[in-house]
């Protein structure tokens, strides 16, 4: 895990088990023993199937679940103790969500200027001109003020509504940006420009992305570090290139034999087997047993077994 002064967010040993139905209670476990350190300035991917768990730790460092166990410590302080108000809203402050359906994000009856002088309402964010500071927001994110500020979110597209939320986030000046699937309701051309300026803005401004996707091609465009994740565990964690390279954990092995090339038509015959990849885990991790997670490498850890 990281060792330097940039490290803004560390998380440890976090685990949630989420109880449904009250007679015969149903127990799942999302997320177990997940550690990682969040940089100034970096983006993390946080790369898994559907219901591996993903979600659920951006959920957690949001505050908008509880942690069942581990910590989540922000500024030398277990996030979890952060329970009066005025601390709960200093920490919205710097810790902020853009998720995958941005319509879903602003009342569609304000209209953007609304949207910024709310934020500046509640939060004092140290601007002597606010016009200026909203104008210049906008502009980093490729929007023109005079045609956006007076719009309705209706009146604008889910590529510009993903780059307010994230001019919104350089104007509070966010520590750690959560965008769970952030892109995938844009079409191809516009995913490449949100995604190039969000990795800008977050260089720029020192901002800590955790970019949430299925995507492992967009996880190696975007990301510094990655998290692979597989059954709520944290199967490879580190440098994103080391990862990619020397992929050990056989479910991030599968991931990488998954990706379609360009050109390569589907085989009706190739099936494609989950049922492979559990046994082909279950067996590394019986190989494995009582190695648990071991750092192979500087900055590249794999979960060799799950006991
Ligand atoms: N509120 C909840 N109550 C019960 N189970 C839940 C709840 N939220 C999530 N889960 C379960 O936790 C597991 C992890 O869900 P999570 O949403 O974190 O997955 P994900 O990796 O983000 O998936 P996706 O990519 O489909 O969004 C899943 O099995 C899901 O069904």
């Amino acid at each position: 895990m990281a060792k330097n002064n940039d490290v803004v967010m560390s998380v440890r040993n976090l685990s949630k088990i989420f109880k449904s139905g009250i007679l015969n209670p149903e127990y799942t476990v999302a997320a177990k023993d997940v550690s990682f350190d969040i940089e100034k300035g970096k983006i993390i991917s946080l790369i898994g199937e559907s219901g591996s768990g993903k979600t659920t730790v951006g959920k957690l460092i949001l505050k908008l679940i509880n942690v069942s166990e581990g910590e989540i410590i922000y500024k030398g302080k277990n996030i979890s103790e952060i329970t009066d108000k005025a601390e709960t809203k200093k920490y919205y402050r710097r810790v902020q969500g853009i998720f995958q359906d941005p319509f879903a994000t602003f009342n569609p009856l304000y209209r953007v200027d609304r949207v910024f002088d709310m934020i500046f309402d509640s939060f004092d964010l140290g601007f002597k001109d606010k016009d200026k500071a909203i104008r210049d927001a906008l502009y980093d994110v490729n929007l023109n003020p005079d045609r956006t500020l007076g719009k309705f979110p209706h009146q604008l597209s889910g590529g510009q509504l993903q780059r307010l939320l994230i001019a919104r986030a350089l104007l509070m000046d966010v520590d750690v940006l959560i965008a769970d699937e952030l892109i995938s309701m844009l079409d191809a051309s516009t995913r490449i420009g949100v995604l190039n300026l969000l990795v800008e803005s977050c260089k720029k401004h020192g901002m800590a992305v955790i970019f949430i996707t299925h995507d492992l091609n967009l996880g190696y465009y975007i990301s510094d570090k990655s998290l692979i994740m597989y059954k709520g565990r944290l199967v490879e964690r580190g440098d994103t290139k080391k990862i990619y390279e020397n992929a050990t954990h056989p479910y991030t092995q599968m991931l990488f034999e998954a990706v379609p090339e360009i050109g390569d038509r589907w085989d009706p015959e190739e099936e494609f087997l989950p049922e492979q990849v559990v046994n082909d885990v279950q067996k590394f991790y019986k190989e494995n047993e009582g190695k648990g997670f071991v750092e192979i490498e500087e900055d590249h850890g794999v979960l060799f077994s799950d006991k």
